[in-house]
């Protein structure tokens, strides 16, 4: 029997052929996953050092939040690493301090009503006034699609797009919010204008109507609601995650071909065939849990390349600095930077060891570029320049001028996608494409329905069980 084969061993890849086999215990599909890198995980990525201090280069925390969430945490009690969780719980200088830079000083993000009703800075004005603004404003009806800064200036006034949204952009996908799609952090809000007229006005309205996510049969998303967990990680970091996956996988004898890129796809109605300097697989289906740029090349009907090239990715500089002793002021999460601020291309820094301690040091990350990475670094970023970039932030805003104990430069070529305006709509043309020519190819991953590990997790299980569906009883 032909079996599945599943591009890329992210965790959206790992997730999808787990969840399959989940679905099809019977060694009689045989499933294989194809990772082009030496190691699985894709951005999840920690380093792990002999004297046991861990560096997060990617994603270092996970929501338990929403139905995903609830997802990942019956996945991790699945893989059975519910003793190895960290936890950060609601009420954590980690949750509370999440803050603003301008002008060399940190503001911290409302986190209570009344911060909202009183001048907050860098805000001009009390949010709460910003709020009411939005019952008033005149809304633009009609609208598939915006920007977020659109959205946002329309609604609540260009202060809260400039030093909230702006650089909440650059906190979840290094983005330009002027490009980015309201559909991607604001969807629900963006709806309740276009019904009702005013977000104020149609929360009221639709109040009571959305659920609160369903813990299922998972004691481990019902812990995380009853004791209020804001965010979470593993020990030995989150790539603890992608290696419990892989040694499940390899239990459930799926097979996980490391340094074996996917060079060529041939797609017909009734299977496909992958190429790869190994040789040839065939399939009866494929879910691909590449990102968009690295599915592109793999097919050549122009129908499906061409939104795939549309989903483009923008490049992070992630640089790690380790310190001797305790060096920061004031705890937190970080702080944001927003674009109008001159900051030498620094979107942000995030106090690793404020949220998870390890010993006498200071761990910082600062990550840098994104949708800004040529204009200030040009088409090739330099180390060195990106280094001294991170170090003169860290010297102006948190005043440390101690050399790092140690440092890591990373520049990450194309690791998050951009959904810009129109993104949901480019994504429904790419799949409706896939369907017309009846290809047994199913997409997952960060390109498309979200970029949290949770949104990739997800996608992952969708797939698995979209092509579970269409092989008929198990
Ligand atoms: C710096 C950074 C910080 C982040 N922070 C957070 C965070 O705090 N919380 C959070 O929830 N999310 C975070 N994210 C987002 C999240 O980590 C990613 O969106 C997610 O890990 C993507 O997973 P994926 O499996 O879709 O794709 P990827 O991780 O890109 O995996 C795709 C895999 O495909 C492989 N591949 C590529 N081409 C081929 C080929 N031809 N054949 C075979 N294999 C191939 C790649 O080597 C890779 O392993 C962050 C991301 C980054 C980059
Ligand atoms: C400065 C750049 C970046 C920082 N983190 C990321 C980038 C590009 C990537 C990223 N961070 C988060 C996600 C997942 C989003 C989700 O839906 O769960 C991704 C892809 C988490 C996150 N980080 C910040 C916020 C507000 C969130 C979302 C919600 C949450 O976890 O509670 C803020 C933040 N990110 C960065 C900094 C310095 C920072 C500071 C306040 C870095």
């Amino acid at each position: 029997m032909a079996g599945v084969v599943v591009l890329g061993g992210g965790v959206a890849g790992l997730a999808a052929a787990h969840y399959l086999r989940q679905l099809r215990p019977s060694s009689a599909l045989p499933i294989t996953v194809l990772e082009a890198a030496s190691s699985v995980g894709g951005w999840v990525n920690t380093t792990r050092h002999v004297d046991g201090t861990v560096w997060e280069h990617g994603p270092r925390t996970v929501r338990p939040a929403g139905q995903q969430g609830v997802n990942t945490l019956q996945l991790v009690e699945e893989l059975q690493l519910q003793d190895r969780l960290k936890i950060i719980p609601a009420g954590h200088p980690a949750t509370l301090n999440r803050m603003i830079m301008t002008g060399g000083q940190l503001h911290r993000l409302p986190t209570s009503l009344w911060s909202t009703l009183r001048p907050l800075k860098p805000f001009h004005r009390p949010l709460a006034l910003a709020a009411l603004r939005d019952l008033w404003a005149p809304a633009e009806r009609g609208l598939q699609d915006d920007s977020l800064f659109a959205f946002v200036s329309r609604r609540f006034g260009a202060d809260i797009a400039q030093f909230a949204v702006d650089p909440l952009v650059r906190g979840i996908c290094a983005g330009d919010a002027r490009q980015i799609s309201v559909r991607f952090l604001m969807d629900s809000l963006f709806e309740h204008e276009q019904r009702h007229g005013s977000v104020l006005w149609g929360m009221w309205k639709e109040r009571g109507r959305t659920a609160p996510p369903d813990p299922g049969d998972s004691e481990l998303a019902r812990r995380a609601q009853k004791e209020r967990w804001s965010v979470w990680s593993l020990e030995g970091g989150l790539r603890t995650l992608p290696e419990a996956l892989a040694e499940r996988l390899a239990a459930d004898g799926v097979s996980v071909r490391l340094d074996c890129p996917a060079t060529e796809l041939r797609l017909r109605p009734d299977g496909a065939t992958v190429h790869t300097a190994a040789g040839e697989l065939h399939a009866s289906h494929i879910i691909s849990a590449l990102p968009a740029h690295g599915l592109a090349p793999l097919v050549t009907d122009r129908a499906v390349t061409e939104p795939l090239e549309q989903i483009e990715s923008v490049t992070v500089a992630v640089i790690t600095l380790e310190y001797a002793g305790q060096l920061l002021r004031q705890p937190g999460f970080g702080y944001l930077i927003p674009s109008c601020e001159p900051a030498g291309g620094v979107l942000g820094v995030i106090f690793d060891t404020c949220s998870f301690p390890q010993g006498d040091r200071t761990i910082l990350t600062v990550m840098s570029g994104g949708a800004e990475m040529e204009r200030w670094y040009g088409a090739r970023p330099d180390r060195e320049q990106v280094l001294r970039a991170a170090l003169d932030e860290v010297r102006r805003t948190l005043g440390i001028t101690a050399e790092p104990s140690r440092v890591c430069v990373q520049i990450q070529e194309r690791c998050i996608p951009q959904y810009r305006v129109g993104h949901k709509a480019l994504v429904a043309r790419l799949r409706d494409a896939v369907r017309e020519r009846q290809w047994p190819l199913l997409l997952a991953g960060a390109a498309y329905d979200g970029v949290s590990v949770n949104d990739c997790i997800l996608s992952g299980r969708r797939a698995a069980e979209a092509v579970s569906a269409s092989l008929g009883e198990a």
